[in-house]
């Protein structure tokens, strides 16, 4: 077979689970310079956006597309006023100067550009999280400060591969499986859902998510534009730095970026049509659309019978929208959603033989469960997710006389 073309992938053809081993993925390197008539496909639906903030790092990833959205925007005769924005985070001398070369730049593009410090605590553990979490903050308020609701980075294939291997790694659900989303709301950190704010509202687009990084490179190098080099990027203390040095190793095996965003791909595919399914599952129990934009603060009462017949996955989705809900402390890890899912299903087992048998619904059933603020109860055939009380009212709740139909937490 030769090195030029890619092997048939069994596995997209046919959908069958497994295929043949496909070996590695080491087809030419796609370096082929993006040219305005691709950048222009690329950036079409944004015309009639009224502002667009442009994140632009001084990499070339983020240099390519203020290159390039500029280059698309002036071809127009009406759109977007674009707003690119350089975060110094403070952490490297060199970054003064980097911020002032996108200056630069974005000045012989006629494109405004900003500098926005990073001026807050710096964490010793989990720096590179707190810079994330900073870097959404400051690029939300510039976004809300020009009249911008939409921010695009320079996200390429290969940052989407790296995100669907560190997520594996960390033991990531089908859902984040499915890597970054094209659209998606601007991250918080992982506060409190209201502490989000204004931010939520701001939107996030990744117009290059299937580019691969080579690409945007040779665009800068046929232009002639220069761009940062951050040695952040290959600094082995980080998870991702070292994951990026694995890369070659991997794509010999077959685990290419390419193989690896088309994972990610159909796992969003999957988990498309399984949040349609979670929301007929709530519709069919009588749980209104509202629950799906939490906090609710209320609680919410199903049929425990009907739950427990649901397949598994429905409901450990339903059960973290309904928490979420009920709750005010944000998702939900899916771990800790796994483990209180197992337990109701245990717990309504021997009620459900019963219900089916045609005996009145689930008396028996007694289950009772904290999880991320929320209480999780099943009593008189009847699941409720409510706000849990604070913690003393817990503990005499769980203790005390005078609450029939609970018992305390089981562990
Ligand atoms: N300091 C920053 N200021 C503004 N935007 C940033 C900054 N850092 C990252 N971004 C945005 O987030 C995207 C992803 O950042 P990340 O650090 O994962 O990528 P990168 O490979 O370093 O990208 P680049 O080549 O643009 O630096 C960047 O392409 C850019 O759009």
């Amino acid at each position: 077979m030769s090195a030029a073309c890619e092997p048939p992938d069994p596995a997209g053809d046919l959908g069958a689970d497994l295929g043949p081993d496909l070996g590695p993925d080491l087809g030419p390197v796609d370096a082929a310079p993006i040219g305005d008539a691709e950048a222009a496909a690329l950036f079409a639906d944004l015309a009639p956006l009224p502002a667009l903030i442009l994140a632009v790092s001084g990499g070339p990833d983020s240099v390519a597309l203020l290159w390039l959205a500029a280059r698309w925007r002036a071809a127009l005769a009406d759109g977007p006023r674009l707003v690119a924005v350089t975060v110094d985070h403070g952490l490297r001398p060199a970054a003064a100067a980097e911020a002032a070369a996108v200056g630069a730049l974005a000045e012989t593009l006629g494109v405004v550009h900003l500098v926005l410090r990073w001026t807050g605590d710096k964490p010793t553990a989990g720096l590179q999280e707190a810079a994330r979490a900073a870097r959404y903050r400051l690029l939300a308020a510039a976004a809300r400060e020009a009249g911008a609701g939409h921010i695009l980075t320079a996200h390429t294939r290969d940052d989407q591969a790296e995100t669907v291997l560190f997520r594996l790694a960390r033991g990531s659900g089908l859902s984040g499986l499915a890597g970054m989303a094209r659209v998606a709301p601007v991250p918080c950190a992982s506060s409190p859902l209201p502490a989000c704010g204004e931010r939520a509202k701001a939107l996030l687009l990744r117009p290059f998510l299937d580019i691969p990084k080579t690409r945007l490179v040779a665009t800068l190098r046929a232009a002639g534009i220069a761009f940062a080099d951050d040695p952040s990027n290959r600094d082995p203390r980080f998870t991702r730095s070292r994951l990026r040095r694995l890369a070659p190793a991997l794509a010999a095996e077959g685990l290419s970026p390419a193989r690896l965003a088309r994972f990610a791909a159909r796992m969003r595919r999957a988990d498309a049509a399984l949040e349609e399914a979670t929301d007929r599952l709530a519709a069919t129990l009588g749980i209104a659309p509202e629950v799906a934009s939490p906090p609710l603060g209320t609680a919410l009462r199903v049929d425990a019978i009907a739950w427990a017949k649901a397949p598994e996955e429905l409901r450990i989705r339903l059960l973290g929208r309904l928490v979420a809900a009920a709750a005010t402390e944000g998702p939900v890890e899916l771990g800790k959603l796994e483990i209180v899912a197992t337990a109701l299903a245990a717990a309504l087992a021997g009620s459900a033989t019963t219900a089916e048998s045609g005996t009145p619904v689930a008396p028996d059933a007694r289950f009772r469960r904290t999880l991320a603020g929320a209480m999780v109860t099943v009593s008189n055939g009847r699941l409720t997710i409510a706000p849990a009380p604070a913690r003393r009212d817990r503990r005499n709740a769980a203790g005390g006389p005078g609450t029939p139909g609970t018992r305390p937490a089981q562990t």
